[in-house]
């Protein structure tokens, strides 16, 4: 086997999977270092085992859905240990398939800890010393924990998918993506879930009607929403019992204290001495265009750039640099980060893509509002008192639709398809134009007609 590469990835997570495979495709010698888990963050501890989560919590409102259909359920029991080992037979799966996809492409695949020892220098587990023209740092994230007396009790988000038993009462601390999507599952699968915001509503960054829409959604599911509250020490012990001394003097008892205050870059032990890239203060690394680091061929991409944190950008990145670098057909611009789409898997779900009101009115000046809230038929044969909401954002100038929400059943699926069309420009007048499928929730979009105009 040869140690000498045209590029050497570091990280076999999303990014580096897709960047290796294409650049290999392209017809480059690639290496790939992982230290812990092939298919990185988001096939282990992140998209797929939460979505899988996501659709166990969802049951017990199926069940009691199913009695208005006339099913006559004899009663129902749920069995954490099932739901979360046949969740790890299913990542044990994928994390085959990510091994012999990387195989089949003809990648080199080194189990171990990568470090740049210099340009064109990665050392394996610091022994083995691979020699290449490219280095492409694809180490990912990890979750920042901010220090407090107690903060040894904290659990993070990888936690919940190995959890031993499924606790009674916990405290999910933060009010972002995985904050929401970990308080729904653990709400929806029977546990009592504090949520607690140190601002005043959750889930910040997103459309101002939707988050107040699905933070008194989550609260009528049963989640105990604390805003204006963070804490100042955690008391108790690992296995037992833990007090949580909050900043306005309350305090709260829960069995499990679940911390999602965000994601820093991963470059742990990434660097040999005298051997470094240019960072921001959280220690993202810097990229231009071409994801070229301060250092001449050290490259980086996905979460450990800090840009989106999303599995879809870092594989888009992924394909982009392969292609720069080794392919053919160079791209011809750099990746548009404009209109990404994204989702959050809480109940209800949340999908989106364009400006929210508050970042089009800031952008257009003047624009219209198109607006939905209603009950979908789904449900309306029971008392489940679920609803949907969605908004469209047109800029009123040139009557393009610059911002699309939803917060409801299938909001992500929905959006997804949407999301082409506010990519391509189109106008409120080509969703009037679009025929409708009836009856689903979708059509509401193409038929909102009272927009209100909004200046600012
Ligand atoms: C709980 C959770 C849920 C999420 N849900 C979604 C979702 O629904 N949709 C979505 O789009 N995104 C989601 N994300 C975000 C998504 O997982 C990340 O954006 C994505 O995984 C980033 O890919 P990456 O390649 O940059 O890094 P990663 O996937 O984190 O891969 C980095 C890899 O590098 C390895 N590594 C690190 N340092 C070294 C080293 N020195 N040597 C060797 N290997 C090393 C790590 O072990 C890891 O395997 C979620 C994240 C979390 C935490
Ligand atoms: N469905 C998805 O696509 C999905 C799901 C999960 C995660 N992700 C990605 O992973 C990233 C990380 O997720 P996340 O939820 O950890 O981050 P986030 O940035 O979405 O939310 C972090 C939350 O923690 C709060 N916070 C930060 N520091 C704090 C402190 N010291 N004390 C109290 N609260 C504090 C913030 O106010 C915010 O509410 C997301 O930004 C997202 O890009 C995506």
């Amino acid at each position: 086997m040869s140690d000498e590469f045209d590029l050497v990835v570091i990280g076999a997570g999303s990014g580096g999977v897709r960047a290796a495979r294409m650049a290999s495709g392209h017809g480059a010698r690639v290496a790939i270092i992982e230290e812990r888990f092939f298919g990185g963050t988001c096939v282990n501890v992140g998209c797929v085992p939460k979505k899988l989560f996501a659709y166990g919590a969802g049951f017990p409102e199926e069940f009691e859905l199913a009695a208005s259909y006339g099913y006559q359920l004899d009663g129902w029991r749920f069995d954490w240990n099932t739901l979360r080992d046949n969740k790890t037979r299913e990542i044990e799966r994928l994390n085959g398939i990510y091994n012999r996809i990387l195989d089949n492409a003809g990648v080199t695949v080194f189990e171990g800890h990568g470090r740049i020892e210099g340009p064109g220098r990665v050392s394996v587990d610091g022994d083995r010393v691979l020699e290449c023209k490219h280095i492409l740092i694809a180490t990912g994230g990890k979750p920042h924990v901010p220090e407090l007396p107690g903060d040894h009790l904290v659990r993070i988000s990888d936690d919940l998918f190995y959890l031993d038993k499924l606790p009674e009462r916990v405290a999910v601390v933060g009010g972002g993506y995985i904050a929401c999507e970990f308080a729904s599952i653990l709400n929806g699968l029977g546990v009592e879930v504090h949520q607690l915001y140190r601002r005043d509503l959750i889930l910040r960054g997103f459309d101002g009607e939707i988050r107040e829409f699905v933070a008194e959604r989550m609260a009528a599911a049963g989640i105990h929403i604390h805003v204006n509250t963070d804490v100042s020490a955690i008391e108790g012990d690992a296995g037992g019992e833990k007090t949580l001394r909050l900043l306005n003097g309350d305090s709260l008892v829960v069995d499990e204290v679940f911390y999602a205050t965000g994601r820093v870059p991963k470059l742990d032990g990434l660097f040999a001495e005298g051997v470094s890239v240019q960072t921001r203060d959280n220690g993202a690394v810097i990229v231009d265009d071409a994801f070229q680091t301060s250092e001449p061929g050290i490259h980086a991409l996905g979460d450990v750039t800090d840009r989106l944190q999303l599995t879809p950008v870092a594989l888009a990145e992924g394909m982009w640099l392969a292609a720069h670098l080794f392919g053919e057909h160079k791209p011809k611009a750099p990746l548009d980060y404009r209109d990404v789409p994204t989702a959050v898997f809480c109940h209800p779900n949340i999908g989106t893509v364009g400006l929210s009101q508050e970042e089009a009115l800031a952008e257009y000046g003047t624009i219209r509002v198109y607006k939905s809230q209603f009950r979908p038929m789904r449900y309306t044969l029971s008392d489940i008192q679920e609803k949907s909401m969605m908004k469209l954002i047109v800029d009123d100038a040139s009557d393009r639709v610059v911002g699309l929400h939803m917060a409801g059943e299938e909001s992500a699926e929905i959006t997804q398809g949407f999301a082409v069309a506010v990519r391509m420009g189109a106008t409120k007048a080509d969703f009037d134009a679009t025929v409708g499928i009836h009856p689903t929730s979708a059509e509401e979009l193409v038929t909102l007609r009272d927009g209100e105009t909004v200046s600012g």
